[in-house]
């Protein structure tokens, strides 16, 4: 099977340039969510598998929201990665690099971007088959400056990144003007507090902002 993205999901991601990182508690705010993102204008979300009610959440987008391109994060076992699959998911990816949850998303064809942080972690997943990375976490480790560092050996591999972890809207254009960046993702489109008191219209203003950030840069 096949497990890179393909190039309409490649595309999908590059285009939207956002990807929404969320945690939901509670099954009921998955689909009303998924709306509000979508009418701020960001259609790709990663719902991660911090919260068990994760996977009846992406159930219900995938039902009710189809046009949200959905991923699961978190993916932490071969187990997870076929859970994700079957309910839905259109891509996976993990904080870190796993081997054998890229060898099980390769047998059955979830397309899966591992999780990676130095230059070990990126030979491991080329050498894996892996393109398209998820560079995590990205602040914390060094920001653009160190991300450069670290890719440019790579990068006539035709490797890309999905930088996460404290990216926001202060910096979101500098990750996106980078030619390695394909999309970058964050959990500050879905505050916990306002998923909490079901405000919609809070999130689908964030969800605005962020596009108008690229739309800004890549028009
Ligand atoms: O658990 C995972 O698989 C993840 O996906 C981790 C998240 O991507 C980051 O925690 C997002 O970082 P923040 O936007 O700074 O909150």
């Amino acid at each position: 099977m096949e497990p890179a993205f393909s190039d309409d999901l490649l595309l999908h991601l590059r285009r939207n340039g956002v990807i929404a990182v969320l945690m939901i508690d509670r099954v009921e705010d998955a689909v009303p969510l998924a709306r509000a993102l979508l009418a701020g204008g960001v259609t790709a979300i990663e719902l991660t598998l911090r919260t068990p009610s994760a996977l009846d959440s992406l159930r219900r987008i995938h039902d009710e929201v189809p046009e949200m391109v959905t991923g699961v994060g978190t993916i932490l076992t071969p187990q997870q990665a076929n859970e994700a699959l079957e309910a839905g998911a259109s891509f996976g990816v993990a904080p870190g690099m796993n081997p054998r949850v890229v060898a099980e998303a390769r047998r059955i064809g979830l397309p899966f971007a591992p999780g990676v942080c130095t230059p070990t972690d990126i030979e491991l997943a080329v050498e894996a088959g892996c393109k398209l990375l998820k560079f995590f976490p990205s602040e914390p480790s060094g920001g653009l400056p160190y991300l450069r560092t670290i890719s440019a050996p790579f990068m006539h591999l035709g490797v890309q990144f999905i930088p996460l972890g404290g990216v926001g809207p202060a910096n979101a254009a500098q990750y996106l003007k980078e030619p390695s960046v394909l999309a970058l993702g964050g959990s500050w489109l879905a505050p916990k507090d306002l998923i909490a008191k079901g405000d919609w219209a809070a999130i689908t203003q964030l969800a605005r902002e962020a596009s108008e950030i690229v739309k800004q840069v890549r028009p």
